[in-house]
């Protein structure tokens, strides 16, 4: 089985009969919410909450009922997929360019399941440039003020234009060397005008599950 498969199913096991459940967003997440999609068909009755309009639309397509987020406070668990990860659990998500709705979904998660290659376990989060939604006025300063943070940030582009995300904000790639801190970092990203969030997800995660390169699983909770 594709491992993104494998992971993403193996997730869904985590959920419940009347769970309110968050769907992440990309590759991996796909496969969990295509397996929930064939859950709800078999009578399971869950209430999602998508972490992206490209995965709203996917869960419409599958007949998941959805709650729209201002009707929720709590959600029971949300699977989600991510760029990096250490054996702390802490994270680097937005690859997608989703890491706003993510975060916040997150927030309010009680059981926050992350679903991802072991190729993206790593002792220190770096290797991968810290995706942050930034507002479009004043992106220059901002974009200065990350980079005195000590990392090389990026515009990030699609089809030759800057990258939109859904709350129509554009999205810096930064690329710092090592991030021996991430939870001081975060911090210091998010302390900037012009920054709406950034893709460091410290402390949120309760479980990661990731493939062992033949077929097993394997799990950092
Ligand atoms: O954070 C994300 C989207 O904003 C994704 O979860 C992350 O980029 C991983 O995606 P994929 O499973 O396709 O590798």
């Amino acid at each position: 089985m594709n491992p993104k498969q494998l992971v993403g199913e193996k997730a869904t096991e985590h959920i419940k009969e009347g769970m309110i459940v968050g769907l992440g967003t990309g590759s991996t997440a796909y496969f969990a919410i295509m397996k929930i999609g064939e859950m709800v068909k078999n009578g399971l009755n869950i209430k999602g909450v998508p972490t992206s309009k490209a995965t709203e639309e996917l869960a419409l397509s599958l007949n998941i009922p959805l709650l729209n987020i201002s009707e929720v406070k709590k959600i029971d668990v949300t699977i989600d997929g991510a760029d990096e990860y250490d054996s702390h659990k802490n994270l680097i998500k937005g690859g997608g360019g989703a890491l706003l709705r993510e975060k916040i979904i997150a927030s309010i998660t009680r059981f926050y399941v992350i679903i991802a290659d072991k190729a993206k376990g790593c002792d220190i989060l770096g290797d991968f440039a810290v995706p942050v939604e930034i507002t479009p006025f004043a992106k220059e300063i901002t974009i200065n003020q990350l980079k005195a943070l000590g990392c090389e940030p990026k515009f990030r582009e699609k089809d030759g234009k800057l990258f939109i995300t859904d709350n129509q904000n554009y999205i810096t790639d930064c690329k710092f060397k090592e991030i021996k801190n991430p939870k001081e970092l975060e911090a210091k990203m998010n302390a900037i005008p012009g920054v709406v969030e950034n893709g460091l997800f410290v402390g949120m995660a309760n479980l990661i599950i990731s493939e062992d390169g033949e077929g097993g699983i394997l799990q950092i909770d």
